[in-house]
């Protein structure tokens, strides 16, 4: 707590409000400070607890969110502080498997505290002109691991918005006049193509840019979860019977689910022939194209998309958010989304307003999600990027392994391409069972139990849930820096601790 010639202290009596503030300003901040670093440290406690469960109704009263009248004293807000992180879930917590972004790495977190503190928009040049300078390197450099020289990226809100942004400009790019005239300029129904695993954004884009999701074709996908080339085909051949105006693919890089990649190759010569624009949404793959080893054969042939989404807060563990989309062709970007804004974007600049980026996205204000990642490139290298890469796919290859040690225990449903690993847990009373549609049913109702017991132990977070083959399953992401053999060892024997008499 604060010192007693500070404790009653509020915000009024801390820079800016009060000039002569610093004292007290600094003592507040870096006792914020020690309440974060006992954060990070029961984070990485593997006899601390994941998470502190409660059920809505029960956190409301265990929490004061009450928004007061008058304000509250310095040192209530660092009781506030703490009893936050008390409930909150340690997503860096090596036992925490439930999400794509897992982990908590160090470096692009301080990058975050410099990013809060300078606190400035990325819309100009004029006011973040070392943070506009370091997206350039960085997205640069990230469309040479694609394979392109040259083109034009920007950081965007998350991977639906970078898929948003790839939409807008494919239709931009078929239908220039789009801009201004609106629907007019097209004269017949566009028609997008994507698979049937892929990232449920991708079908929104439908929506939102008004095609409409019944002309979002989902492309059958192959028992791996991979896009059936001579099914989008045929399929874009059919459209195209109908008078439709085929215009856009999808191909995916990483699918959410069993994280599987669709043939990039097959699918670009099908773009070629029909001129359709290819995007690949590898929001999730992306990572591993820093990997020699693992790059190939999955993203082979992604140089020849026209657009690709890739988000650096998955598998390379910069903090949330942090989604870059890139595209082969400089210009379309600010071409398609420029509204010249005079207040913002004057041209008259004293610098040259190549580097005021707003223009180029319908955001207008933008979040620096650039030094956070700047900084971990800087710490890791691109070596230490490819080392985190072949670690992640090392531990899956070990949990496989693991897992067809024990065939009694668990099921392993698909051999995985890359980090997801998807398995049924079986508990004793099945163990005998043949494997028939039945005992799947079992397996798959068990799920949302054995996930409540973990929740409720709070030693362990592994997601689950259906998909269009099979009812729930577990799938278990190791995509945190902090996992190791030894934790996914404890998955196995925690998991049977917990479920074994389900
Ligand atoms: O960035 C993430 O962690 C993320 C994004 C998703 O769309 C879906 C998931 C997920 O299914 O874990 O994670």
């Amino acid at each position: 707590s604060l010192s007693r010639e500070h404790c009653n202290l509020k915000y009024s009596d801390i820079l800016p409000h009060n000039a002569e503030g610093y004292p007290a300003t600094r003592e507040f901040l870096m006792k914020v400070v020690d309440i974060l670093l006992d954060f990070i440290k029961s984070t990485s406690d593997r006899n601390a607890k994941v998470l502190d469960f409660h059920h809505p109704s029960d956190m409301m009263r265990l929490l004061d969110l009450e928004i007061p009248d008058t304000g509250l004293t310095l040192q209530q807000l660092l009781i506030d502080c703490s009893t936050t992180l008390k409930y909150q879930v340690k997503t860096g917590h090596p036992h925490f498997f439930n999400q794509l972004s897992c982990g908590l790495d160090l470096i692009s977190m301080a990058g975050e505290w410099l990013t809060a503190t300078a606190n400035t928009n990325m819309f100009t040049y004029e006011i973040a002109p070392v943070f506009i300078l370091m997206e350039h390197v960085v997205l640069q450099k990230m469309r040479e691991l694609i394979g392109w020289s040259g083109g034009d990226s920007i950081l965007a809100p998350g991977g639906s918005i970078s898929n948003l942004y790839a939409f807008l400009a494919a239709r931009h790019k078929m239908f220039p006049t789009y801009k201004e005239r609106g629907l007019s300029a097209i004269g017949g129904q566009l028609v997008m193509f994507t698979s049937d695993q892929c990232h449920y954004s991708v079908k929104s884009c439908a929506a939102v840019c008004g095609l409409g999701t019944d002309n979002c074709v989902m492309v059958p996908s192959d028992d791996r979860g991979r896009m059936i080339p001579s099914k989008l085909e045929e399929l874009i051949m059919e459209r195209k019977a109908r008078g439709h105006i085929p215009f856009f693919v999808n191909a995916t890089a990483g699918t959410t689910v069993i994280g599987a990649f669709d043939p990039i190759p097959e699918i670009a010569d099908i773009c070629q022939r029909h001129k359709l624009w290819l995007h690949i949404d590898a929001a999730w793959g992306g990572g591993l194209l820093l990997s020699r080893r693992y790059r190939h054969p999955r993203m082979t042939g992604i140089e020849r998309a026209d657009s690709v989404t890739w988000n650096p807060h998955k598998l390379m563990g910069a903090l949330l958010q942090c989604s870059t989309i890139h595209f082969k062709e400089d210009g379309l970007l600010i071409s398609c989304n420029q509204m010249s804004a005079e207040y913002l974007f004057m041209t008259d600049k004293l610098y040259d307003v190549k580097y005021d980026t707003g223009d180029k996205v319908i955001q207008c204000g933008r979040h620096n999600d650039v030094f956070k990642l700047w900084l971990q490139w800087r710490a890791k290298g691109t070596e230490g990027f490819e080392k985190h890469m072949d670690r992640l796919m090392e531990l899956s290859e070990y949990m496989v392994r693991r897992i067809k040690q024990m065939p009694d225990k668990y099921y392993l449903i698909l051999e995985p391409e890359m980090v997801n690993v998807c398995f049924w847990y079986l508990p004793t009373r099945v163990r005998n069972m043949p494997h028939t549609a039945e005992r799947i049913k079992i397996l798959g109702d068990i799920c949302p139990i054995l996930k409540g017991r973990m929740m409720q132990a709070g030693t362990l977070m592994v997601g689950y849930q259906p998909d269009d083959r099979r009812p729930n399953f577990f799938r278990n992401i190791i995509s945190s820096a902090a996992v190791t053999e030894v934790d996914v060892d404890f998955l196995l024997a925690e998991m049977d601790r917990l479920g074994h008499d389900l």
